[in-house]
């Protein structure tokens, strides 16, 4: 049979000890302070940053956002994020994806400081991955880690599959698990035969956002199956895997919602106590 991994169990567990970790080493005065930057009106994206600006507020920490108007020139983007980097009261910035047409994501992020990425996803940090370094990790990656290790799942000398390649997932993800020791395989669109590929998992994640792609011919009995996929559909919330399909194959599977999503949101809360520390050594 397969078991299901409480995503919510485990995120909430994260945010009680961000709580914490906010309680006991910083004073109202010095609290980590996470800023959100939206640009533009996406409701899907308004809906993100609202909960992620109430997650900071709950756990203790200050809530500074910038909303900048979805016909914003790059330069204009660049002067917000500039403004905030010098703020002493700001710990981390979150420039929320995706942008309005026209800005030149990669090179935004790429202005936030390395202490103040907490989302993991500057060029500098993803240097810091893949040399296995000290800083701040991708939240989704890092939050199917801590999935992996609450449910003792061993990574070390595992044989790790990843679908999809994504700055955002895949590749962070990919570094990650040769970080700790697995034998690792990342798969993309130009991968000939896919479920010959990811037979072979012992930790299956996906990542491909493609609604369903994964049935049981991609499974290897025993493995644990991360869905990181999340689509809207007329039934629902659905992820990138045929969970309903897979019968006892799996040994353990994240159910879509209630899996990863929750834990994006908790790791960038723990992220955001992360920069916080490294700001107070770097003064
Ligand atoms: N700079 C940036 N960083 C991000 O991390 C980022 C982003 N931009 N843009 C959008 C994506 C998406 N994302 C999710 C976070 C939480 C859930 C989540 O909590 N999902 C719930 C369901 C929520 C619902 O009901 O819609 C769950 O899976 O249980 C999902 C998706 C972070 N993203």
């Amino acid at each position: 049979m397969t078991e299901w991994i409480d995503g919510k169990r485990v995120a909430q567990r994260i945010r009680d000890q961000v709580a914490h970790d906010v309680a006991t080493s910083f004073t109202a005065d010095t609290s980590p302070g996470l800023a959100t930057v939206l640009v533009g009106d996406d409701p899907a994206s308004a809906v993100y940053v609202g909960s992620k600006r109430r997650m900071v507020r709950h756990l203790g920490m200050r809530d500074v956002h910038r909303a900048v108007p979805s016909d914003a020139a790059q330069a204009e983007v660049a002067a917000v994020l500039d403004e905030l980097a010098e703020d002493p009261a700001v710990s981390g910035i979150l420039l929320q994806l995706p942008l309005p047409s026209g800005l030149d994501a990669a090179a935004l992020i790429d202005r936030i400081p390395v202490a103040k990425d907490v989302d993991g996803l500057s060029t500098v940090s993803a240097g810091l991955l893949a040399r296995d370094r000290f800083g701040l990790r991708p939240c989704t990656p890092a939050g199917v880690l801590e999935l992996l290790d609450a449910e003792g799942v061993k990574i070390e000398g595992a044989t790790a599959v990843v679908v999809g390649r994504s700055d955002l997932v895949g590749r962070p993800m990919g570094q990650m698990l040769v970080n700790r020791d697995a034998t690792v395989t990342v798969t993309h669109k130009a991968t000939p035969d896919l479920p010959a590929v990811t037979r072979e998992a012992d930790v299956l994640v996906v990542a491909a956002g493609v609604h369903g792609l994964i049935g049981p011919e991609h499974v290897k009995p025993g493995a644990t199956v991360i869905d990181v996929g999340i689509h809207r559909t007329p039934a629902g919330l659905a992820g990138d895997v045929r969970a309903a399909e897979l019968g006892g194959l799996a040994r353990r599977l994240t159910p879509v919602p209630g899996g990863v999503g929750p834990m994006t949101i908790a790791m960038l809360m723990a992220n955001t106590v992360k920069a916080a520390r490294w700001a107070r050594r770097l003064a």
